[in-house]
């Protein structure tokens, strides 16, 4: 199977959309992002930087922007780079321009819909069913594939030949692509990070120390793959880049939204007040509620789940719910 490198799409303007801009910028002859923002459309037009999302990028000039979703009828891959609130009502949008059947439809964002529960992924095929449908994941912060800093991700394909041609898109010298057909296990792993990162903040706010954040990122994966297999996904996916690889990411860089979110409740911030002056998308804040309402319908134990969804959505303490982890029942660690 072989893809044409004449025009990528990206849908999605902001940090991911344009670090991936800057990673296939080099693959293909053009790429075209197409933004809900006249501003930055005109900024990348105009100055080639997207000075909110990225300040250190200047995109490469075969990058363009449009405000119309018009622009897509050219590509032969589309990426979807938008927070998951958005994708559902995008994927109608896209499925209104008749793209050729051909077209690969990529999902970049990390959540669950809140209303259904439903990946991305399963999302987008509901509108685009004769599109090909592939997942890209993994430890990625757009800050640093921007600055062409060494980074791994996961391509996820049903289609073997199809992930195959997509892992050599998405490659370059500091960019190394693996290839899995574990779709839920890649879209999980980088949905459920999201609460993690927020519970590693929060404690590091609350400066609980190297030891606690640890705990929590182990203890993280262990809740990660019981729910993620409860819901579809594969173990072994969780234990790669895109469940415990993305996890320790965003539980210890300062990159991550969710990360900057918990540190700040963690310090005694308010939520509205933190995720209003963030400027950008933390996926964890509206994942942690649809997140949580999956564990309980899939009946899946989750105890960190349920303290940052406390914590989030129940008024509780950071105190009061990280004491409430620490003297919990007693356990054997494997269960
Ligand atoms: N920033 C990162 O390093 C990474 C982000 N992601 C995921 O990618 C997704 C997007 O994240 P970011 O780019 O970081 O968010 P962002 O907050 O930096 O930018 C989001 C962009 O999407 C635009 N947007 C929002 N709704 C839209 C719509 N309906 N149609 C078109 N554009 C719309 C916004 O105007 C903004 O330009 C999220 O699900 C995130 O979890 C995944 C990997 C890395
Ligand atoms: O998914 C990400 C890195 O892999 C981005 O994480 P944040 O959304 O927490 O910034």
């Amino acid at each position: 199977m072989t893809i044409d490198r004449t025009t990528a799409g990206i849908v999605g303007t902001g940090s991911w959309g344009s670090g991936l801009a800057s990673l296939l910028a080099g693959n293909f002859k053009q790429i075209n992002m197409i933004g809900n923002h006249q501003e930055t459309v005109d900024e990348i037009n105009e100055q080639h930087t997207n000075k909110h999302f990225l300040p250190a990028l200047t995109l490469p000039e075969n990058v363009h922007a449009f405000m119309d979703l018009e622009a897509l009828k050219e590509c032969s891959i589309v990426l979807v780079v938008i927070p998951t609130s958005g994708v559902r009502a995008t994927a109608a949008n896209i499925a209104r321009l008749g793209l050729a059947k051909e077209t690969v439809i990529i999902s970049c964002s990390k959540g669950i819909e809140h209303a259904t529960g439903d990946r991305m992924s399963s999302v987008l095929k509901e509108f685009l069913p004769d599109n090909p449908i592939a997942v890209l994941s993994g430890p990625n912060h757009a800050e640093e594939v921007s600055q062409q800093l060494a980074t791994c991700a996961v391509i996820g394909a049903e289609d073997e030949a199809l992930a195959l041609e997509l892992q050599k898109i998405f490659s370059a010298s500091y960019f190394r692509t693996y290839t899995s057909d574990d779709l839920a296990g890649i879209e999980l792993g980088g949905a459920i990070k999201n609460v993690f990162a927020i519970s590693a903040g929060i404690a590091d706010g609350l400066g609980l120390g190297d030891n606690a954040i640890a705990a929590l990122v182990a203890r993280g994966l262990a809740e990660m793959t019981r729910l993620g297999v409860a819901l579809g996904g594969r173990t072994e996916t969780f234990m790669g880049l895109s469940g415990i690889g993305d996890l320790m990411v965003t539980c210890y860089s300062s990159h991550s939204r969710n990360n900057r979110v918990g540190k700040a409740l963690g310090r005694g911030g308010k939520l509205d007040d933190i995720v209003n002056s963030l400027g950008m998308v933390a996926e964890g804040v509206p994942n942690t509620k649809s997140i949580y309402e999956a564990a309980r319908k899939a009946n899946v134990r989750t105890p960190l789940i349920d303290a940052v969804y406390d914590i989030l959505y129940n008024d509780k303490s950071s105190q009061e719910a990280m004491h409430e982890l620490l003297n919990g029942d007693m356990r054997s660690e494997i269960e």
